[in-house]
């Protein structure tokens, strides 16, 4: 099957041109103007609409067994669900119990994903340690096309890593060519604050943030970054929902560290006030970790995004209904933390980000694709319209204008934190390796149709590192 998309204009992460795009095979196999096509070709008329790399969003968790229940989405609807909102890679996260073989786990969420309609690929969490998890790793980085671990800083008494499992990750990591992954909250602190909101009786939604203040997100933050450095290693910060952590990274980019930050479509737009809401429902509808901020905190993050200390853009998708929250209502400790965004994520950006004049064009293809394909080492074949790359496409239509709602969104949940919200910019159509997937409101998903995106380690700022390392390696004094 071949498709050209004609008379639009290309947008990358560095340039803006009137070009026609020819795939053919699900890699993009042309690109140019009167371009010679067999005349079988499935067209794609693109008048006045920009022609970008496909959305990657590099935090998702379809159907993760978490807090006592399972998310909504698996990982057919909320792939399905991201090609109508223009995206097409996901990286997931494999997330083994405490104690639990890595390798194990890997295979249970590889056997979960087979059902995704779009690509996606794997960051795995290092939730305990021990040697078959430094073994593990190995297996996993060397032979499975995995090159970044996770490490959750909170969720005491379930999946967090204290300081011994992070440094010896990193550790593994730097060997490896693997990059370090963070969520940066203290898990100490917030359980003692969660135990101290209960006693006082203030047991409802907005008794979450009080729980999850900036600071505990920004000691974690300072504390990675030190880790990190320690390592030599580059870190990755996962949803910066705060000033304090943007400042973290910010202050490690200027003297030299490689630290970069991922920030959400959610944090960037809703603010704090969602969870004094007497409406049970809407108020833990919101919660997520971290939690959703001022409006001071969400200007530093645009200003982040702006200034080049946060790089990825991302939805942390990890949708529970209102009965799965509803196992909080009399402990805000018990709510399922999560919310969804597959769908909006690229809308949002464009709306709030390009058309307010924050993003440029370009900037919002590297934050919503590029970066992220750089980074984790999928570039150019993601996120990038160049002969070769994999056929992931979206067009857009910048005039168009869409009214988001749980009730008409693809995404398996009866909630949306954007409800009501009307954004102008939206995909007419989303390509997928090749074949149109979304078409003027069409979703044509297909069960089982995405692929595994194996990922090679030591990517250019990794190898960099491990090249520092060697460089300054430490030498005993000969006596
Ligand atoms: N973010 C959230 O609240 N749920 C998913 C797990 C995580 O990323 O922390
Ligand atoms: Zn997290
Ligand atoms: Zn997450």
């Amino acid at each position: 099957m071949s498709i050209l998309i004609k008379n639009g204009t290309v947008v990358t992460a560095d340039h803006t041109f009137r070009a026609d795009v020819y795939c053919e095979g699900g890699k993009i196999a042309a690109i140019g103007e009167n371009l010679n096509i067999p005349a079988s070709t499935e067209v794609v008329d693109a008048s006045g609409q920009y022609i970008m790399p496909g959305g990657i969003d590099p935090h998702t968790h379809m159907q993760f067994p978490f807090m006592g229940t399972v998310a909504s989405d698996d990982f057919y609807t909320g792939t399905a669900a991201g090609l109508a909102g223009g995206t097409t890679t996901i990286i997931d996260f494999v997330i083994p119990k405490p104690g639990q073989r890595l390798m194990e786990a890997y295979e249970q969420w590889r056997d979960w994903a087979e059902k995704s309609a779009a690509d996606y690929t794997f960051h795995v969490a290092i939730t305990w340690w021990d040697d078959s998890v430094r073994e593990d790793m190995g297996t996993l980085a060397r032979e499975h096309g995995v090159n970044s671990f996770k490490h959750f800083m909170a969720y005491k008494n379930a999946i967090m890593a204290d300081d011994e499992t992070l440094v010896k990750s990193f550790r593994r990591c730097v060997e490896l060519g693997a990059m370090p992954t963070v969520h940066a909250e203290n898990g100490e602190l917030v359980y003692q604050l969660q135990q101290e909101m209960l006693e006082k009786g203030i047991t409802g939604p907005e008794a979450h943030p009080l729980s999850r203040p900036p600071l505990v997100e920004g000691e974690a933050a300072n504390r990675v970054v030190q880790v990190a450095k320690a390592m030599n290693t580059p870190v990755y910060i996962v949803h910066v929902s705060c000033k304090d952590s943007l400042e973290a990274i910010t202050r490690a980019r200027a003297s030299g560290q490689r630290v970069y930050g991922e920030v959400l479509a959610g944090h960037l737009t809703i603010d704090e006030s969602v969870y004094r809401s007497k409406d049970f429902d809407f108020a833990a509808g919101h919660v997520m970790s971290p939690p959703f901020r001022s409006k001071e905190h969400q200007e530093a993050l645009w200003q982040g995004l702006q200034g080049g200390n946060l790089h990825t853009t991302a939805t942390d998708h990890c949708c529970f209904c209102k009965e799965q929250k509803a196992a909080g209502r009399d402990d805000f400790t018990q709510i399922p933390n999560g919310t969804a965004g597959i769908e909006d994520r690229l809308a949002i950006l464009w709306d709030d980000g390009v058309n307010k004049g924050r993003l440029t064009m370009n900037e919002f293809v590297a934050v919503t694709s590029t970066n992220t394909a750089k980074l984790f080492n999928m570039y150019p074949q993601k996120g990038s319209i160049s002969v070769g790359a994999d056929a992931d496409i979206v067009v857009w239509d910048p005039e168009a204008t869409r009214t988001i709602s749980a009730e008409t969104h693809h995404m398996n949940v009866d909630f949306n934190i954007f409800e009501g919200r009307t954004v102008k910019g939206v995909p007419s159509h989303t390509v997928s390796r090749g074949k149109i997937v979304w078409c003027n409101g069409e979703l044509r998903a297909e069960r089982g149709a995405g692929r595994y995106v194996h990922r090679e380690t030591f990517a250019p700022f990794l190898e960099a590192a491990a090249r520092q390392s060697e460089v300054n390696k430490p030498e005993a004094v000969e006596r």
